[in-house]
């Protein structure tokens, strides 16, 4: 178990004190840097007409355009989605405002590293595991549903409404993740209600990430390679680019859209659906010079429900591919190696 004294310092107290050379910690392998000279997956040249297609959740063809993203990409914009705009702004205003304040104020919030990698607060580092590269990144994880771990005496007092903006953004995102999860239910014939009771009650949490400037960023990574383990992320972000999507082999940059939002699906919804839809792997790259703020929202099952494939999409054509699981023990199951460049899902994998 880690100490506390054995703690990273906070990426922003690195960044703001100028420090000119990235301390090794945070320098990534030759192969899974941004720009790599030796890897499969190269990112897409600039110009690239490759981008995550934009779904109008409010126009006739949605279902459709939902159905051809989850296949193709994992991963798709929506707008037309009934989030009034004002709350997204309001989100990322409140999350920008916390770690521009003073870091004895942040600190007040930090999370408890003896409660494990996934507590609640202000935090540096995801894997417990002591030799891994850091992510070139700070968050703040709030702890949001079901009401029984929504405690927000946890999250930050001294930024004007914040907490009343995260418990208003926490509701818009679930009702917002099970409109989601009925219309992909929906695209793959099952009933719409067939992912949500899959998943059971929702634990819903939600992270705000901050990359500070990053002095090598060409060395570093924000946020390594992924995919999200629960059933559907939701992500905003502002305007300085950074997150990126892994398609077909390439690295393909998702610019933030005013207004939109990013869906992502995540493992347990390639889970249910045997594979038909696959969970988007994901990284964020840094930059030198300016902050980069996104905010994710998870929507996952608790940690004692076990998930399984829908038996309607197992068929001598599409055979079972994954074993049933505990969502706890996948979970831990990644906090104890970390991805390893691999997928985790990968593990469940039935021979066939
Ligand atoms: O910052 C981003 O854009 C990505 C965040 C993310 O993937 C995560 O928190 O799981
Ligand atoms: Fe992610």
């Amino acid at each position: 178990m880690e100490t506390a004294a054995a703690a990273p310092p906070r990426v922003q107290a690195l960044a703001d004190a100028g420090v000119s050379l990235l301390p090794a910690q945070y320098v990534q392998p030759p192969e899974l840097r941004p720009d790599p000279t030796t890897t499969t997956h190269r990112r897409a040249p600039t110009a690239a007409s490759l981008s995550v297609p934009v779904v109008d959740l409010s126009s006739p063809g949605a279902g459709d355009a939902v159905r051809r993203a989850c296949a193709e990409w994992g991963a798709f914009h929506v707008v037309g989605h009934g989030v009034r705009p004002g709350l997204l702004d309001a989100m990322r205003g409140a999350g920008l405002a916390f770690f521009r304040s003073p870091m004895e104020e942040k600190l007040r919030f930090a999370c408890d590293q003896a409660r494990g990698a996934a507590a609640e607060g202000y935090g540096s580092r995801m894997l417990a595991n002591d030799d891994s590269v850091l992510d070139w990144r700070d968050y703040f994880d709030h702890h949001t549903l079901p009401d029984s771990r929504r405690d927000p005496t946890r999250w930050p007092d001294f930024v004007p409404g914040y907490r009343d903006t995260v418990v208003k953004y926490s509701d818009s995102m679930k009702d917002l993740a099970q409109k989601l999860l009925r219309i992909v239910s929906e695209s793959l014939n099952l009933p719409p209600s067939y992912i949500e009771e899959a998943v059971g009650e929702v634990y819903q949490n939600i992270t705000v990430s901050y990359y500070s400037p990053c002095p090598q960023p060409d060395l570093a990574l924000g946020l390594q390679s992924h995919s999200d383990m629960g059933a559907i992320t939701l992500l905003i972000q502002d305007d300085v680019g950074g997150l990126e999507v892994l398609k077909d082999g390439l690295w393909i940059p998702v610019p933030s859209l005013p207004d939109g939002i990013l869906v992502i699906l995540a493992d347990q919804t390639e889970i249910i659906t045997n594979g038909r839809y696959k969970s988007a792997v994901h990284r964020a790259i840094v930059n030198a010079d300016r902050a980069r703020l996104s905010v994710a929202t998870f929507y996952d099952p608790s940690k004692s429900r076990k998930i399984c494939t829908a038996p309607q999409l197992v068929s001598k054509e599409h055979p079972q591919k994954y074993r049933d699981v505990i969502y706890g023990d996948y979970v831990s199951s990644w906090y104890s190696k970390g991805p390893e460049g691999k997928r985790n899902i990968d593990a469940l994998l039935i021979e066939q």
